[in-house]
């Protein structure tokens, strides 16, 4: 397997739209990079540029140790060459084609024998089990099918790279998560290094080795997931890759923690942490919904919690073996995931997981804390 590596890659399509800024993103050979990000931001291009789908206005790209595309020095080998497979947004199956010569298609372009290509279509499809498929037209197939059938066509050619482009889009919920699991099985049994962009939280935090989150072409942060969830390098980050309720608040010194709301809530903050921190500067405190925890008794405090204030419950929704509940404390409102029911206007204690909050300076909205 190879590894993949973006240097410094800018793509210019017009003045106004820079779908790529200086990105720079090695993936490790037999890695499951996820690239995420909000619609419009430079994923797909990120994609087609590592394709040979598109040519980078400025940078290089590297394939193993092959430059595929450099502006500076003139290169460009075209996607032919390149030992990609790419699996579309829409999956891009020919209709009236079988499944068979569907993923047969990219080993006729390359005018393997027949009897090559039927061996290599039987054993693809075999591995991605729709071996009883290849007789069917892609309308006769589920929806979770056709993906599969998309992938094996992919991968067919026996690629260095797979890349995949918001490839669960098309899928309901339910298969939806089935298709992960089969995506991140598959990928590992072949360990073949995979790039696959998504605007879902759920497609990164459950497949990727390691995430980029990408914001308006730039990089904003590469890391594990867990990193990427718990560490977020900036705000954007936060809220993008789960919910978090942030609160506007500043430092106090004088009996240390940090106030939010004028004053009327106070969360204490350890000297440590105060030392790192300019008193009375602003900064924009995010806890997770599931960090929050609330009583309508007292709780017995230890394991970093601490008791912030009382609270109003606006809305209780039933989730699953879990809840979504909306407190409001003194003006703020806050998202809790909660084990237990409540019913609206109850009062309730509430506490925050000090050991999970995350503090941001608030003018350049970096992480500072966390
Ligand atoms: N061929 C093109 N010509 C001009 N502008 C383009 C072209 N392709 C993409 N863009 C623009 O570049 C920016 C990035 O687009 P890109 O398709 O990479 O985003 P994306 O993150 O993949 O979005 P989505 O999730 O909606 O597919 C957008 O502003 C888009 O309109």
């Amino acid at each position: 397997m190879v590894r993949v590596y973006l240097h410094d890659v800018t793509k210019v399509f017009s003045k106004s739209v820079i779908a790529l800024d200086h990105v720079e993103l090695e993936v490790k050979s037999g890695e499951f990079m996820v690239v995420m990000g909000p619609s419009g931001h430079g994923k797909t291009t990120l994609l087609r540029i590592t394709a040979g789908l598109e040519e980078p206005t400025d940078g290089d790209v590297w394939i193993g140790d092959k430059l595929v595309a450099s502006a500076r020095k003139g290169v460009f080998i075209p996607p032919k060459d390149r030992n990609v497979g790419m699996v579309f947004q829409n999956w891009a199956l020919y209709p009236h084609m079988k499944v068979f010569d569907n993923i047969a298609f990219p080993l006729r372009i390359k005018n393997m024998p027949r009897q090559e290509i039927e061996k290599k279509v039987k054993e693809v499809a075999e591995v991605l089990g729709i071996a009883e498929t290849l007789d069917r037209y892609p309308r006769q197939l589920s929806g979770g099918q056709q993906q599969r059938v998309a992938i094996a066509r992919a991968l067919v050619k026996e690629p260095q790279v797979l890349l995949m482009d918001e490839p669960f889009s098309n899928l309901d919920a339910r298969v939806r998560v089935m298709a992960r699991a089969f995506v991140k099985d598959i990928q590992r049994r072949l360990g073949i290094t995979t790039i696959l962009v998504t605007h879902d939280p759920a497609d990164a935090l459950t497949l990727a080795d390691r995430i980029a989150v990408l914001r308006r072409g730039v990089v904003q942060q590469i890391g594990l997931p867990s990193e990427v969830y718990d560490k977020p390098f900036n705000i954007f980050v936060a809220n993008f890759i789960g919910d978090i309720n942030l609160i506007e608040g500043f430092i106090e010194s004088n009996g240390p923690g940090v106030l939010f709301n004028g004053g009327d809530v106070k969360i204490p903050l350890s000297e440590k942490l105060l030392e790192a921190l300019d008193e009375r500067s602003s900064v924009v405190l995010g806890i997770r919904p599931e960090d929050i925890v609330l009583s309508r008794e007292e709780l017995q405090v230890g394991d970093g919690l601490v008791n912030v204030g009382r609270g109003v419950v606006e809305i209780s929704e039933f989730a699953g073996g879990k809840f979504n509940v909306m407190v409001r404390m003194s003006g703020i409102e806050l998202k809790v995931v909660s084990s237990s029911s409540f019913g609206i206007g109850d009062q309730v204690n509430v506490y925050f997981n000090m050991n999970k909050i995350k503090l941001f300076n608030k003018s350049t909205e970096t992480l500072i804390y966390g």
